[in-house]
């Protein structure tokens, strides 16, 4: 089977880009190059056109371009685009979270030799050992009702590199907590998804050799999403690019940096344009959004960025509504009057054009009730999905789509699943084993082709003849094993997805039919006709007693929400929140009541 990392598809797409003298600008870059621009100003488009010529044009395999962005999410949506342009996973292209590109190319093939203080073989650590491990040390130093949780010891631990540096000890409950926490991994035999990132951080800043191996292999290195990167992988990139040789061609929005709380920080992609040696390029245009709701984004961001909209003559809907009885009473007129009125108002339009947007996963929970009992069919992406999107996970989704009318359009690619297959095994496979897998994976797809039927029984035959097999002897993919397992329990009797169907797997990516329920979190990077933003309260948007830097990353998360929307969005609100003593009025978010002043004196 011909591995495929080149087309030239992407020259007639690349047409698109003339009129825009930004994209074509870094279209046309030769060096390294920033794109920075706002929301739908085609960031991802250029990208992935740039991506698909430099390997045309520029790079000869073996050696490759990889491409790298911070959640499974966006990875999938750029693995999409790129298969629209016939390009896809390749041994010389890399579409995956920097999590895996750290794992697979830059400690799997280094970290021994360099004599790196790891366990070997690496053996990544599951969501509930790491749980576990960060709980009973944090215990037994600080007491039962430590004031501690794992996510601030992820940020510390990624913004603290240096151990020996005097700030190591500026919280020294976190720094004893990861030092026992780390130690308690080893003990195991286990690394976690930050040591990926912190360890290979250590390999290229200490180890000048592994530069120009990593450059002969990887002489391109594309990031979408910068501002989502934290200090480790900006260092990464910084020592690639700017000391080993390697292109760079990265993407982001510094306003939609909404992952402090984890440890990103959107200046770092501001430095990074900053440089000499770096072409900026800037994007002002907005192909997604109407006029009305491009200036509606800046009153609420509060800064004017001069973002233009493709086509000035679109109209667009901004509604503000108080509901009085809480989030129910917000689902009911969602279900009621919104979700009919956004149908009826343009020909064509399908529920899969609309999202639900929220802070909490707990308010998901009461859409999904009310979407459930007026027989609704949604998608829903948040913390509370019963496993998380992970690389084993989202390539089952798409084997479902495939299985289940996807092989009849193409969509996804059986070559793109294939590739996919092979790449989770460890190693580069040898031309033998690469046309083992890809016989095994066709045969057993097409053996599974139905356009009925239940998920369920499809998980566990995937299971037992291709994952089970694959990830019994990696411990490298034990985390994603234990996700798909999930998978597993959740469709099996009495789970929370018990009776989905094989299209309805496949299509929990997205799907005509299907309402979006997600948080403004997992809505980065998405575009919907109809946003409908809910429980907008003083409380939850932002949380109470927010530090300014918090406040500020609640803005811009609001931002990120509105920004979603091609033609309406409506703000739901209820002026109270739930609270552990009962309800509590706070008023809505005064994100909400300034942008309604600041919309109404601009429209005056
Ligand atoms: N030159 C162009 N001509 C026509 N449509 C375009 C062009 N560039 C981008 N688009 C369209 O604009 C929309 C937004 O593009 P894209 O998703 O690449 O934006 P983005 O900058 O990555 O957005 P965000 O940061 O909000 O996720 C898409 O529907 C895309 O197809």
């Amino acid at each position: 089977m011909p591995l495929r990392s080149t087309s030239s598809a992407y020259l007639r797409h690349a047409g698109d880009l003339v009129g825009n003298p930004g994209q074509q600008a870094a279209y046309d870059s030769r060096g390294h190059c920033v794109v920075l621009a706002g929301p739908g100003s085609g960031k991802t488009k250029t990208l992935v056109l740039k991506l698909a010529r430099i390997l045309a044009e520029d790079v000869r395999a073996p050696r490759g371009v990889a491409c790298i962005t911070y959640s499974q999410e966006c990875a999938r949506e750029l693995t999409r685009r790129l298969e629209a342009l016939g390009l896809r996973d390749a041994p010389n292209l890399f579409v995956g979270t920097v999590h895996g590109f750290c794992l697979r190319h830059i400690l799997m093939p280094y970290a021994r030799l360099a004599g790196l203080a790891v366990p070997y073989p690496l053996s990544l650590a599951t969501t509930r050992q790491t749980d576990s491990a960060f709980k009973q040390v944090a215990e037994r130093l600080l007491g039962a009702g430590q004031p501690y949780k794992a996510h601030d010891m992820g940020k510390y631990r990624r913004i603290h590199l240096d151990r020996h540096a005097p700030d190591w000890e500026s919280d020294p409950d976190l720094a004893r907590i990861t030092e026992g926490y780390e130690a308690a991994l080893r003990r195991g035999g286990l690394i976690d998804f930050d040591d990926l990132v912190i360890f290979g951080n250590r390999l290229v800043s200490d180890h000048d050799w592994v530069l120009p191996a990593i450059q002969a292999r990887w002489p391109v290195l594309a990031v979408d999403e910068y501002q989502d990167l934290g200090v480790p992988l900006h260092r990464i990139v910084e020592r690639l690019a700017f000391e080993g040789g390697v292109r760079l061609f990265a993407v982001g929005d510094a306003d939609q940096s909404v992952y402090g709380f984890a440890g990103a920080d959107g200046a770092l992609l501001l430095e990074l344009a900053q440089r000499d040696d770096v072409e900026a390029v800037q994007l002002q245009l907005n192909y997604r959004s109407a006029g009305r709701i491009i200036r509606a984004s800046e009153l609420a961001l509060g800064e004017a960025r001069g973002y233009q909209p493709h086509d000035p003559r679109r109209q667009a809907v901004i509604e503000f509504t108080e509901r009085p009885g809480g989030l129910e009473d917000q689902a009911a007129y969602v279900v009621e009057r919104l979700i009919p009125a956004a149908l009826a108002a343009k020909p064509g339009r399908a529920l899969g054009d609309i999202a639900i947007l929220y802070r909490a996963a707990s308010v998901g929970d009461v859409f999904a009730d009310s979407l459930t009992a007026a027989g609704y069919d949604y998608i829903r992406v948040d913390n509370a999905a019963p496993y998380k999107k992970v690389g084993l996970t989202s390539w089952i989704e798409d084997c479902a789509a495939w299985c289940a009318g996807g092989w009849r359009t193409g969509r996804p690619q059986l070559a793109g699943l294939i590739s996919r297959w092979i790449g989770f095994r460890s190693g580069r496979p040898s031309e033998l084993e690469s046309r083992r897998m890809a016989r095994a994976l066709t045969s057993f797809l097409s053996g599974h082709r139905a356009d009925e039927g239940a998920a369920a029984p499809f998980v566990s035959a995937i299971r037992r003849t291709l994952v089970d097999p694959l990830t019994a002897n990696d411990r490298s993919l034990a985390d994603q094993r234990e996700q798909v397992r999930r998978m597993s329990e959740a469709l099996a009797e009495g789970g929370k997805l018990e009776g989905l169907d094989l299209k309805s797997l496949g299509g929990r990516d997205g799907s005509p039919t299907h309402i979006n329920l997600l948080t403004l979190h997992s809505a980065k990077g998405c575009e919907y006709d109809v946003v409908i933003m809910v429980g907008m309260d003083m409380g939850a948007m932002p949380w109470r007693r927010e530090t300014e830097d918090e406040l500020r990353e609640s803005r811009r998360l609001f931002y990120v929400g509105l920004t979603r929307a091609r033609d309406a969005v409506h703000m739901l609100y209820s002026g109270w929140i739930p609270g552990r003593y009962g309800a509590q009025r706070l008023g809505r978010s005064p994100f909400v009541e300034e942008l309604e002043e600041r919309l109404a004196a601009a429209e005056e």
